[in-house]
């Protein structure tokens, strides 16, 4: 019999700490992690390098299933790193333009195909945390918990904010706050996969919580399932 390594996905718009709780969860669980929105970046990201318009839904579809990239996973004191054919991207996908990019090849159906198996090859034993936008709903639609992280559109702009100064980057406030509001649009409407918190998700509005009081609603929600051993 093929047993499943278990999933927990942990959905959400942009900024509400998806990718920093599931780090945090994959680490003390001693789990995989896939980072989906990652894959999009780097597909928006090589696709500058190549010269590809991302509108040309061929030739992003060929490239997202040729895509040259190795995760490295996270040891302590060093957060996962991202290396596309044989560079450290890690940092360079991150910024606000990438992002826009993969919000904008993400609503090709092509594209999104072209990159299903590759997600799904990352549930491996001991388990897996998987974040995104359709984790829950078509990727890992079996998964034993499933969490649609919220915050307010404000609060996810501020805590941008205070990350992209954090490093050193002059960023406005109100053109943060465009941003998110024009991903969200994006991420929501489009016709395949779009945004939206799976049947069975617990939702989680952290507009008001730390990420300690995030991480500690949902170890209890593992805890109650009994699904990390
Ligand atoms: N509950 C919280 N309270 C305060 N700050 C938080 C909270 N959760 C996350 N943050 C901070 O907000 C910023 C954005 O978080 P993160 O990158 O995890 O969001 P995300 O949902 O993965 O965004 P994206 O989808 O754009 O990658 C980070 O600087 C993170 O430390
Ligand atoms: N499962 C996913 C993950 C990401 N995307 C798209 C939509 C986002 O705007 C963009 C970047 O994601 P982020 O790194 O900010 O989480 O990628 C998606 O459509 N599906």
């Amino acid at each position: 019999m093929n047993i499943k390594a278990p999933v927990i996905t942990i959905d959400g718009p942009s900024g509400s700490g998806k990718g920093t709780v599931a780090g945090i969860l994959a680490r003390q669980l001693g789990w995989n992690l896939l980072d989906s929105g990652a894959l999009y970046r780097l597909l928006a990201f090589a696709a500058a390098n190549h010269g590809v318009d991302l509108t040309n839904e061929e030739l992003l579809k060929a490239l997202a299933a040729h895509l040259d990239v190795q995760f490295i996973a996270a040891t302590d004191g060093q957060l996962q790193r991202i290396i596309l054919e044989g560079d450290e991207v890690s940092d360079v996908i991150r910024t606000e333009s990438v992002g826009a990019g993969a919000s904008q090849v993400a609503a090709l159906p092509a594209v999104r195909e072209a990159l299903l198996q590759r997600q799904r090859a990352f549930q491996e034993p001991p388990g897996l945390v998987a974040d995104g936008r359709d984790m829950g709903t078509v990727v890992f639609p079996d998964a034993p918990l499933k969490i649609f992280l919220t915050a307010s559109a404000e609060e996810r702009a501020r805590r941008r904010y205070l990350q992209l100064k954090g490093k050193g980057e002059d960023v406005s406030l109100s053109s943060l706050l465009d941003e998110i509001r024009a991903r969200d649009e994006r991420d929501t409407q489009r016709a395949v996969a779009p945004l939206k918190p799976a049947a069975d998700a617990i939702q989680l509005d952290s507009t008001e919580l730390s990420i300690d009081q995030v991480l500690q609603r949902i170890m209890s929600e593992i805890a109650i399932r009994d699904i990390a051993g």
